[in-house]
């Protein structure tokens, strides 16, 4: 939400592609929606590639000795992946620090090179729980409400200390019920 916040265009672009999805007679979002709004998941993946919810993973343990990308690691090292790092790296991503949702678009290599959820075999196994969560929750607050920043100035995007990455500054922002949300709020 506070990326979208800082990126209005892309909060209208997405709440255009929630309504023409939805149509009419107007239902909140649902899980099976998800799937098919592919900009949304666009913004849910470009947000875990600026701000991973678990910066260095969890920590492994190397089983056995083992050389990766020229360095000797032996049996029984602990390691941490450093997400948070990979994600913002120039090498791989075009302007690593901006908010582009599009480059998660189509089959573009650089977005394969997210990997907010880990890789492999101890990779989250509620991957897709955690994107529907995300999805559910987020999406509504999109369909439903209107939203602006308190200012003039941005959202404070700084990240604050933590094992999940909590925000410095929380959130604040004004919100209202879209006019062609009202009738369906009221009867929730
Ligand atoms: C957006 C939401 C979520 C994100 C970004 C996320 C991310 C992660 C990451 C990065 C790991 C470590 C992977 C590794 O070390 O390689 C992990 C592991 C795990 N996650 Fe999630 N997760 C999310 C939601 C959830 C939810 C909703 C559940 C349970 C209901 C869950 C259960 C687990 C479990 C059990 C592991 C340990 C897997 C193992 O060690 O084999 N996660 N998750």
């Amino acid at each position: 939400m506070s990326l979208m916040l800082n990126n209005p265009k892309v909060m209208v672009k997405v709440r255009d592609e929630i309504d023409s999805y939805i149509g009419k007679p107007i239902r909140l979002i649902e899980a099976s929606d998800l799937l098919k709004l592919q900009y949304f998941r666009c913004i849910i993946m470009e947000k875990l590639r600026l701000h991973p919810p678990t910066p260095l993973l969890v920590p492994h343990e190397s089983s056995i000795d083992c050389t990766v990308s020229g360095f000797y690691i032996p049996k029984g090292t602990m390691l941490l992946v450093n997400t948070s790092a990979i994600h913002r790296d120039p090498k791989i991503w075009d302007k690593p620090t901006n908010f582009i949702p599009e480059r998660f678009e189509g089959e573009k290599c650089e977005g394969n090179m997210a990997m907010p959820f880990g890789m492999d075999r101890r990779r989250c196994p509620a991957e897709n729980l955690g994107m529907q969560m995300v999805g559910l929750a987020l999406g509504t607050m999109i369909q439903c409400f209107e939203w602006e920043r308190v200012g003039e100035e941005l959202v404070d995007m700084t990240d604050g200390f933590g094992l999940t990455a909590p925000r410095a500054v929380p959130l604040e922002a004004f919100c209202k019920p879209r006019q062609s949300m009202v009738t369906l709020l009221s009867e929730i």
